[in-house]
């Protein structure tokens, strides 16, 4: 039986960002990431912040962990992180949630393939645009979007591309030129994670939503999008566990 690093269970809440914004449902959110973004909003995962917090858990304490949490009041969970494509065991939970009829969605950034990816319901591939720091290996985030489109799973595919500057949204279009076929989400970028008053984040926020939205609006490159903010993080701001 394997186990897997995970530092927080929480829900039922809303799904805040991307291809399934709004929809009802439960968070395992897994340590350890390949990458360090430089405006990572969950470092604590990667960090060693929160190393003491880290609990490895199986499949059945990860059911068992939802069901204390969200009782029956869910019938959806997605898998984040730190990057939950590091665990190539993960299908072993997949699998235990949808034999009880729950929906699975996963949060990765296409640096890494596991073949359990074609068992995900909601797969969101979420590349890292240059103001990130990281250097996007295209010819394996080639081959993810290659053997998904081969395995009839693109319609549960949807690239999301977080945008903070022009540079970043180059970097946006060139990704969904490349991948025409796939979904496509810009997502506004919060540089503001040390921001504790909720209130004064969403007003910052909704202008650099108005930003995005104008510079998609004037984009011939960007036709077949949506551009979407963190609805939770207008919601809740900066708050952990939501
Ligand atoms: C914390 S990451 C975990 C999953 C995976 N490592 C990834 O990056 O896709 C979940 C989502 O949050 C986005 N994200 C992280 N920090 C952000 C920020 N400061 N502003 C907007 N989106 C952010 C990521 O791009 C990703 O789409
Ligand atoms: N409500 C809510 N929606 C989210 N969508 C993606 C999240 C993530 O951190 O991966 C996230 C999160 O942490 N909370
Ligand atoms: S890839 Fe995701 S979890 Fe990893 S550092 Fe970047 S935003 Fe954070
Ligand atoms: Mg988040």
């Amino acid at each position: 039986m394997f186990k897997f690093p995970v530092l927080e269970i929480f829900g039922p809440t809303i799904q805040g960002e991307g291809m399934v914004v709004g929809r009802k449902t439960m968070f395992v959110r897994t340590a350890g990431c390949d990458y360090g973004c430089s405006w990572c909003d969950s470092a604590f995962t990667w960090d060693g912040s929160s190393k003491k917090d880290i609990r490895m858990m199986s499949a059945e304490e990860v059911m068992e962990g939802l069901q204390a949490k969200g009782g029956s009041r869910f019938d959806h969970v997605t898998i984040s992180g730190g990057n939950p494509a590091l665990l190539q065991n993960l299908s072993e939970l997949i699998d235990k949630l949808h034999g009880q009829g729950i929906e699975v969605a996963l949060e990765t950034q296409g640096s890494r393939w596991q073949e359990w990816f074609v068992d995900i319901d909601d797969l969101t591939i979420s590349p890292k645009p240059p103001s990130s720091g990281m250097k996007t290996n295209w010819q394996v985030l080639d081959s993810i979007i290659n053997r998904l489109a081969d395995s009839g799973r693109l319609s549960h595919t949807s690239l999301k591309v977080v945008v903070f500057d022009e540079k970043d949204l180059q970097y946006a279009s060139a990704v969904h030129q490349r991948y025409p076929k796939v979904d496509f989400y810009l997502q506004v970028g919060n540089d503001d994670l040390a921001e504790a008053d909720s209130a004064s984040l969403a007003g910052k926020l909704l202008e650099k939503y108005q930003w995005l939205i104008d510079r998609v609006m004037q984009s011939d490159m960007l036709n077949h999008v949506r551009v979407l903010p963190q609805v939770h993080a207008l919601v809740w701001g900066n708050k952990r566990g939501v």
